[in-house]
């Protein structure tokens, strides 16, 4: 029973976010329980896991580098297999992804693509707001009730008859959900959405979408496989307290951190009986690379725009994704190319869709069962491809060994990106992460920038490239200015670029907008002294709002 104006909460939780009665139907007391279930039981495997990351971060800063663990090397080299696939998401050709919010849930599940992974990670600013209405919206979208209207438009929004399936992407580890305090602590972010999530979505989606297995999740961030070897775990307890049969949840885990691609087999070892593949995150592994090195004088990045899935460190990590995830059975899926349909000019937009239909063309030669569109316009020329490549198969999972792959060693996938590095790359850096952090600040997670696709992923690259040019002093020699960057330099820039901002956006925008407060974050950031592990840490202290009143009764 909920109480008029407060949520019904179970001992030991306390709501510290905005009363809704929309937000209550799915922060029930059933449901609240079930997430300090898996807090209370996890919440000590967690924090050692995030420990271990700052071992890690220790032992690399002190010039050791990341690389394959010779205690699990049986793990990589026996031969097993994980799960069958489930049938209903045997063909992942074109994945689309996108925030959690109500329009594009329902045009992302009509767009056309197989699956649609609905995110509450890189796509979503994680305001109290966009998150439970995240989750009455994919809770009325597994129902198949969901509807919108828009009003400027007059346009009704509704499911058609046939609709992509619904993977669902959790926060990271790291980010705690600071609306939501069980036992006096914030819960971690990611338990909350998946608890929330599963517990009102399982029995449906298992009768309908899942055709007897899931639901279906993206797994982020993470860095190593004691961190599947938790999720395993969430994902075992979930299906004991449901009472369905394990291995009925699936889960892709993004490849996304360097020391992740050290570890392919043994999270899929982890997760064995509940992974669905693996997936190129190539946005924040390259930010990853940047992280993991910050101490290294001698890795400095190229311009940003330089670090593409050609150059060997990447392609080797791709090649030994497919490798890895066909010798276990599963997909192995490819990335986000960054390009998004250009409206008001045809030529732009044909360049744009053609170098999307290049990299989608270079996954599926390389064995990919699948990829990311970030644009439902992007769609017909990504199935495309990959069906001139594929015919009518599903997946590629049983043809495309990639043998030739077995030999790709750690040097291969640290090799040092080639290219140069311009005062165009520094203030297009600036440019996109002021912008991009202003648009998250006010709840928006991913945003169109000079027409490419921007997420908190893309967003990390500009900040820890600038970070790391700055700490190091790097020669701008790519645009023959021959200066060194200093924080002076980069003072200017900033300056130089937020008036160019406000010329872009009009004057009204940039006053109304949170662009000096995030100037003032991003600066900042970019030249601490220590690089901060994320961009989104920092910023989500901004966008807590806890409510006046007490909206919880304990
Ligand atoms: C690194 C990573 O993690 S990648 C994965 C995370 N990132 C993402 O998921 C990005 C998803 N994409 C998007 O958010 C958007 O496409 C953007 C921000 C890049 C571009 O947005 P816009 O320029 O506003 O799109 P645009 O105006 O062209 O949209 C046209 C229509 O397509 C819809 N649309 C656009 N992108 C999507 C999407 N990803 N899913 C569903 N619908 C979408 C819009 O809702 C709009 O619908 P309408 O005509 O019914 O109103
Ligand atoms: O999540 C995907 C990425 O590229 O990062
Ligand atoms: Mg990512």
């Amino acid at each position: 029973m909920v109480a008029m104006g407060y949520y019904d909460v179970p001992e030991g939780v306390d709501i510290r976010g905005r009363y809704d009665p929309d937000f209550a139907t799915v922060l029930t007391r059933d449901a609240l329980q079930f997430v300090a279930g898996l807090q209370r039981e996890f919440r000590g495997w967690i924090q050692p896991a995030m420990e271990c990351r700052q071992e890690a971060k220790r032992r690399y800063d002190g010039g050791a580098l990341p690389g394959f663990d010779p205690t699990t090397k049986l793990v990589r080299e026996e031969d097993w297999t994980c799960g069958p696939v489930p049938p209903a998401v045997a063909d992942r050709t074109v994945e689309i992804t996108g925030p959690v919010e109500r329009k594009m849930v329902i045009n992302a599940l009509n767009s056309g693509a197989k699956v649609f992974m609905a995110d509450f990670e890189d796509a979503l600013s994680p305001s109290w707001e966009n998150l439970m209405r995240g989750q009455v919206n994919l809770r009325d979208a597994v129902n198949g009730t969901i509807s919108f209207h828009d009003q400027a438009r007059n346009r009704t929004y509704k499911l058609n008859d046939e609709t992509a399936k619904l993977f669902v992407r959790p926060r990271g580890w790291h980010l705690p959900e600071a609306h939501i305090f069980i036992d006096g602590e914030p819960a971690a972010g990611c338990l909350v959405d998946f608890g929330i999530y599963f517990f009102h979505n399982h029995a449906n989606f298992r009768a309908g979408q899942g055709a007897g297995y899931g639901p279906f999740f993206y797994l982020p961030k993470m860095e190593h496989s004691r961190e599947a070897k938790i999720w395993n775990s969430v994902f075992e307890r979930a299906e004991k307290s449901a009472g369905i049969r394990r291995g009925s949840i699936r889960a892709t885990v993004l490849i996304e951190t360097l020391p992740a691609a050290f570890q392919m087999d043994e999270i899929l070892y982890e997760l064995r009986d509940h992974s669905v593949g693996l997936n190129c995150g190539r946005w924040d592994y390259i930010f990853s690379y940047v992280k993991t090195f910050r101490a290294h004088v001698d890795r400095l990045l190229p311009d940003r725009v330089q670090v593409g899935m050609a150059q060997h460190f990447m392609r080797s990590y791709s090649d030994l994704l497919v490798r890895t995830c066909h010798r276990r059975g599963v997909h192995a899926m490819g990335g986000m190319a960054a390009q998004i349909p250009i409206k008001d000019d045809q030529a732009a937009n044909e360049a744009a869709l053609q170098l999307v239909r290049k990299d989608k063309l270079r996954e599926v030669r390389a064995g990919h069962d699948g990829t990311w569109a970030a644009h439902p316009g992007l769609i017909p020329a990504i199935l495309e491809v990959f069906s001139a490549s594929m015919g009518d198969k599903a997946n590629q999972i049983h043809t495309a060994k990639r043998e030739d792959a077995t030999n790709i060693t750690a040097e291969d996938l640290l090799q040092l990106p080639r290219g140069s590095r311009s005062m165009e790359g520094l203030r297009l850096n600036t440019r996109v992460g002021i912008q991009y952090l202003a648009a998250w600040l006010t709840g928006t997670g991913s945003v169109p920038l000079y027409n490419l696709m921007e997420d908190a992923a893309t967003a990390e690259i500009s900040r820890v490239q600038n970070w790391q040019w700055i700490r190091y002093g790097v020669e701008l020699d790519g645009d023959s200015v021959g200066v060194k960057v200093s924080k002076e330099l980069f003072g200017r820039v900033v300056e130089e670029e937020m008036a160019r901002i406000e010329k872009e956006v009009g004057k009204a925008k940039f006053q109304r907008g949170r662009y000096r407060k995030a100037c003032k974050m991003f600066t900042r950031q970019c030249t601490s002294e220590v690089l901060d592990d994320f961009l989104t840490l920092d910023a989500y202290n901004q966008i807590v709002v806890h409510h006046p009143k007490a909206s919880s009764k304990l």
